[in-house]
């Protein structure tokens, strides 16, 4: 069960105000899609994940199918019962995580075989064995298995494997036969627009519930992703979502989504509140330098998260340095809130047409600094 609306397309860009329905609930776009590799977003509870206004998570093929596997999560009654979360989930398909993860691969027409990064052993992740793995793990939105080249590749692979990438989609869209849950498929290309045109034209024909576009945000500069984003958004169909993967900074993401992306997900906000680096309307900030020790300052005084409501950057920073796992729950808390009150205010902008004047004012606040 799934169905995309399209709101309003923007005037001046081309971003869009949209949403999905599920069978676990609405969600609106654009949207910051919180990463919850393997059945959690790392220190934080699913009410905690309601609280900073979290609409959908994802989980990972990869990650889950080597632990617990996901014939434990479906014991369990699948992955929302098993975590705890009812709203939407979406999978991606465990390719990507081959490739940058595991040790030995190899790949093959039939699919991708890898050693666990975990204990070594050997696995064969075909197209129609990660529909499995993502049917029994009962996620409402599945990823098709494609390969993701590395940057810079070189364009003769890029062909080649853009065509492996078509057969694969093709046979994911087979194994999921008449499923409940929604099949997205994803285009590659590496940096190359004509490549580009003719992994969308080949998944466009296919017919997916949405598009995905992948082999981005792989170490490319800035200015790359934006030109292959912008080319390729003009190849996909209206009236579907449009998922940029693993993408990106909050300059990132006002960018692509005047680039007519819908949907996003990154490990920084949660990856960096970590490593106490913590996002505010002004730029980044560093909890753990000296400058912080006796701020009575909230991390951000525009910000009315539970973590900006009630801590000191004082209190933060003693919390960081003392290696308290406390620091790293409230830096989320404040990290995941402050992307997906970006996404809001994005869309509040799309819808009052004022989305090219708000990203402007955005982009100049980041770039004043928050240390
Ligand atoms: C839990 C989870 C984590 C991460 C992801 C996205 C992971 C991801 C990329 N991340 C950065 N660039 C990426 C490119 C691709 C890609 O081309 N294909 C796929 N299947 N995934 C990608 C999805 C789910
Ligand atoms: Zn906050």
């Amino acid at each position: 069960m799934f169905r995309f609306t399209l709101v309003k397309k923007d005037k001046k860009t081309k971003a869009r105000l949209g949403f999905f329905e599920t069978l676990h609930g609405k969600v609106e776009t654009p949207i910051f899609m919180p990463v919850g590799t393997a059945g959690s977003v790392k220190t934080v509870t699913p009410d905690e994940l309601k609280d900073v206004g979290a609409q959908i998570i994802l989980g990972n093929t990869y990650h889950l199918h080597l632990r617990p596997g996901e014939d434990v999560v479906n014991h369990f009654g699948g992955l929302h019962k098993f975590i705890r979360w009812d709203r939407p989930i979406l999978t991606d398909s465990g390719g990507f995580q081959v490739f940058s993860l595991a040790e030995l691969k190899n790949i093959t027409e039939e699919g991708v075989t890898f050693r666990s990064h975990l204990d070594g052993h050997k696995i064969f992740l075909t197209p129609e064995k990660s529909i499995e793995i993502q049917s029994k793990l009962g996620s409402d939105i599945m990823m098709v298995l494609d390969e993701c080249v590395p940057y810079p590749c070189e364009k003769e692979y890029v062909k080649k494997s853009i065509k492996l990438t078509t057969r694969w989609a093709k046979r994911c869209k087979e194994a999921k036969k008449n499923q409940w849950q929604a099949l997205f498929g994803i285009v590659q290309g590496g940096v190359y627009e004509d490549l580009r045109k003719q992994s969308a034209e080949e998944i466009v024909e296919i017919g997916f519930d949405g598009y995905a576009i992948g082999g981005l945000s792989v170490g490319e500069e800035n200015r790359l992703m934006y030109d292959i984003t912008d080319f390729t958004t003009d190849y996909l169909p209206e009236d579907r979502p449009r998922y940029l993967m693993g993408v990106g900074t909050p300059e990132d993401i006002l960018e692509c989504v005047s680039r007519g992306v819908d949907m996003f997900d990154c490990v920084m906000p949660t990856r960096n509140a970590r490593n106490g680096l913590l996002f505010t309307s002004y730029g980044k900030l560093h909890i753990k330098r000296e400058q912080w020790k006796l701020s009575d300052k909230p991390i951000d005084e525009n910000c009315n998260c539970y973590t900006c409501k009630n801590f000191s950057r004082g209190y933060l920073r003693h919390l960081f340095k003392a290696g308290e796992i406390l620091a790293l729950r409230l830096n989320t808390i404040h990290n995941l809130h402050f992307y997906i009150s970006l996404v809001k205010d994005i869309r509040n902008a799309i819808r009052k047409e004022c989305f090219e004047e708000f990203k402007k004012e955005k982009l100049e606040m980041f770039k004043i600094g928050g240390d």
